[in-house]
């Protein structure tokens, strides 16, 4: 299969060179070539004038089934939320729901432009079948609570998706453990986990510091900082690990984790909207930590659409530092782009556009009043574009959006599905 997309604006994510006016060719899977312009024939041909095409952005931090407790429980401090709204209503969840929830996220992404998430959630078999169906690239967690003494099982349902999941979908799901965040995984089944890890060579997906309640709950239990918690329990010894929010780090947090391997995803949109804090982005990055981008569940965020993602991350550390200069467009677009490739491990495939690189892309519309005129593209990108820009989402050379018409999902009975579902589910919570 050849698909051709001509006379696009390119900007590749690559080195620093600027956005160039080119074709790109797409074999099968995999980026063939990138040059002024291509004279063959294809199955596919995109006219890409008026565009830019960019790596897909990748989402490091997301809950996909969360999808269905949108707008249910907002304005509430996060362990109330968690614990009086989310918990309750995931109880009531059923495999189908989250399989509608998983498949409604994954619709909104590709819609804004996100080609590749990182998800930890519950019911897992439910959730890769979903992106088996509709083709995005997605690393896959079972998130581990081990409060209860059903953590046993749990474990056993993150054994159970790393063996029948990993490398399936062409390639497309990858895996990881998860224990779910310091203040739910006491030291013996975090250092079980870890071993566990260590055994099989798989990444850690870990939530950290993300409220202040949650560095006074572990300094009380533990008399260590959070960060201190995941160091002690040998989280960064060998393993590559992808840290959620990081927001209450202390600069000797920060020298614990520099040389880190994997990186953290930065939220800041869930953030804001829970008042838990701007997390220390540049102080993280001036210590060579990799930060890439995330949303959390729409459970909390409400959107997850990455360019409002982008816009908040530079806006708040620009505000923060009292500094415009800080993160500058062209380095909050490598966050959501490199930057989660990196957190999540799966940089040599994708996170730029380059040849022999997977052909996870994305065609932005520019022929609309709010870009242009067209100065800067980078500029654009992070400050001017929304998601519904996007025209067409392309991952592992498959077209999944294209004219705004996604091509693997039915909206229309996806939609009818998750009304009947969310109503179900939160009602008499
Ligand atoms: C056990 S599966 C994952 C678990 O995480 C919960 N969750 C969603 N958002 C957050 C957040 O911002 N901080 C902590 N935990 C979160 C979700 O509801 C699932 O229960
Ligand atoms: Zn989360």
């Amino acid at each position: 299969m050849k698909t051709v997309i001509k006379d696009v604006w390119i900007l590749t994510m690559e080195g620093e060179g600027p956005a160039v006016k080119g074709d790109i060719l797409i074999e099968n899977d995999e980026i063939k070539r990138i040059v002024a312009s291509i004279d063959e024939p294809a199955d596919i041909v995109i006219q890409g004038s008026g565009m830019v095409a960019l790596p897909g952005l990748i989402n490091a931090h997301q809950h996909t089934p969360m999808s269905l407790l949108k707008g249910f429980s907002d304005d509430l401090k996060l362990m109330e939320w968690l614990e009086q709204k989310m918990l309750p209503a995931e109880a009531r969840m059923t495999p189908e729901d989250i399989y509608w929830g998983a498949k409604l996220s994954m619709a909104e992404m590709i819609k804004s432009g996100t080609t590749a998430f990182a998800d930890m959630y519950i019911h897992m078999d439910e959730i890769a079948q979903a992106v088996t169906e509709v083709g995005m690239r997605a690393s896959l967690t079972r998130g581990l609570v081990f409060l209860e003494d059903d953590g046993g099982r749990r474990l056993a349902e993150a054994l159970d998706l790393i063996e029948r999941w990993d490398g399936k979908a062409d390639g497309r799901i990858t895996t990881m453990f998860g224990p779910h965040a310091p203040y739910t995984c006491p030291p013996e089944p975090f250092r079980h986990v870890v071993k566990l890890a260590e055994e099989m060579n798989k990444p850690i997906h870990v939530h950290l510091a993300e409220t202040t309640e949650e560095v006074m709950k572990i300094r009380a239990a533990y008399n260590r900082t959070p960060t201190e918690y995941l160091y002690d329990v040998g989280l960064f010894e060998r393993l590559h690990v992808l840290l959620a929010h990081s927001v209450h780090l202390n600069l000797k947090d920060i020298r614990l984790l520099k040389g880190m391997r994997g990186g953290v995803s930065h939220n800041p949109v869930s953030n804001a909207k829970l008042g838990c804090g701007i997390a220390p982005v540049r102080q993280m990055q001036e210590q060579g930590i990799t930060v890439g981008m995330g949303t959390d569940g729409s459970g909390s965020a409400t959107t997850i659409d990455m360019f409002e993602e982008i816009k908040a991350a530079t806006w708040l550390q620009k505000l923060e530092c009292g500094d415009p200069t800080v993160l500058p467009a062209r380095q909050v677009l490598r966050m959501a782009t490199v930057g989660s490739a990196k957190a999540l491990n799966i940089d040599h495939q994708v996170g730029t556009l380059a040849v022999g690189k997977k052909a996870d892309l994305i065609l932005v519309d520019l022929n609309k009043p709010h870009l242009q005129p067209l100065h800067n593209l980078e500029s654009l990108l992070a400050y001017g574009v929304n998601g519904s820009d996007v025209d067409t989402t392309i991952v592992n050379g498959k077209v999944l959006m294209r004219n705004r018409q996604l091509t693997t999902i039915d909206e229309e009975e996806l939609l009818k599905q998750v009304a009947v579902r969310a109503k179900r589910i939160v009602e008499g919570i």
